[in-house]
């Protein structure tokens, strides 16, 4: 079978390693031959594909980035897909592998729905996929947060100061939370819990008193009680929407007006998503890619693969995308025990 490999929306650590997964047990299990799609959709609507043997994925699994570049680009033209199956029928793919986040397994729903035969497979540092217990990169940009924030709070301490921390992960507090809590974060602001600045600055004070330098974890989509839009810049991306951002900077004014404590923000942005996968991502991708030509070869269309307890299942593209995970309250209230 001829098999085409695309991602889409953000990059993410652990790309490559699907990328390799797939194309490896592919054509040493399956003999199938594969293509690569480049740039996400918007090699599917100009017709830029290429050739992907093996030899083109080797040692893979450790680099981060994506061999076959992303974007944001939008697969449809006129809101129709006759072009993608055109381009598809002119290269003679029968299958594809969508790998990406909501937006791009929302989009191979909506292929699989029109007749094309798709296969999906969940990647997003933000953790925000329902069906699967997690999405690779999501480790790594934890890792990352995780150590800038050890960093940070080192020289905090020698200044006495309080240091933010604004983390990536769009609407949810994946990262913010799992970072927050490794590295002992004193506050840890997500869009599911609303927080007062009353609150925070009651933490951050109780922190400055105990003799600690206040870490403070903010999420990039985190708002206060009242406030009706995210923090975010004016420019958007390819898709129209506002990039959000900016929390951390009004957070530690905030917090410096109110406590007097002198404040340092310090915004990660895309380190979290950029360098060598984690182990933990490098394992997860590697048989989320196995797996995925596993449901190609089983022509499971429709299907995205995904993680549940420790085991790889296959589980419907409509479920896949139709909620967000959020931070369950519980989750979060356990970490704010320790807060202050
Ligand atoms: N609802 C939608 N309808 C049609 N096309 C969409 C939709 N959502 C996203 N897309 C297309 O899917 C692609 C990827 O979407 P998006 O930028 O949201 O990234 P993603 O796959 O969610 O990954 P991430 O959010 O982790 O970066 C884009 O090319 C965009 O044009
Ligand atoms: O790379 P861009 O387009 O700036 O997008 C940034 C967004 O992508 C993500 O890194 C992944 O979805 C989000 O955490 C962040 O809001
Ligand atoms: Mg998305």
């Amino acid at each position: 079978m001829k098999i085409a490999v695309l991602n889409a929306g953000g990059d993410c650590p652990g790309l490559n390693a699907v990328i390799r997964g797939v194309v490896l047990k592919g054509d040493r299990i399956y003999e199938h031959e594969f293509v690569g799609v480049k740039d996400g959709f918007r090699g599917l609507v100009e017709d830029d594909i290429v050739p992907l043997p093996r030899q083109h994925v080797r040692g893979l699994s450790k680099v981060g980035g994506t061999i076959l570049g992303t974007s944001r680009v939008s697969p449809f033209v006129d809101g129709r897909t006759d072009r993608v199956k055109e381009v598809l029928a002119k290269h003679d793919i029968e299958a594809l592998v969508a790998i990406g986040g909501e937006g791009t397994l929302t989009v191979a729903r909506m292929f699989h729905d029109d007749g094309i035969n798709v296969v999906g497979v969940p990647k997003t540092i933000d953790n925000d996929l329902s069906a699967t217990d997690r999405t690779f990169g999501f480790d790594t940009a934890v890792s990352i947060a995780t150590e800038s924030i050890d960093r940070l709070r080192t020289t905090g301490e020698a200044h006495s100061r309080c240091m933010v921390v604004e983390v990536m992960g769009r609407n949810v507090g994946w990262i913010a939370l799992h970072a927050g809590i490794a590295a002992g974060a004193h506050a840890i602001l997500i869009p599911e819990v609303p927080v007062t600045r009353d609150q925070v600055c009651g933490w951050v004070q109780h922190a400055m008193d105990r003799g600690r330098a206040p870490v403070v974890v903010v999420a990039e989509g985190f708002s206060f009680p009242g406030e009706d839009q995210q923090a975010s810049s004016e420019r958007t991306d390819t898709l129209g929407r506002r990039r959000l951002g900016g929390i951390g900077e009004q957070v530690t004014r905030m917090v410096e007006e109110r406590t007097g404590i002198e404040t340092r923000n310090t915004t990660l942005g895309h380190l979290q998503r950029g360098g060598v996968p984690s182990s933990f991502d490098r394992v997860l991708a590697t048989r989320f890619g196995t797996a995925a030509v596993d449901s190609v070869s089983a022509r499971r269309w429709g299907t995205m693969v995904a993680l549940q307890g420790i085991d790889i299942v296959n589980v419907n593209l409509h479920d896949a995308t139709s909620a967000l995970k959020s931070v369950p309250r519980e989750q979060w209230d356990e970490a704010a025990i320790l807060f202050g």
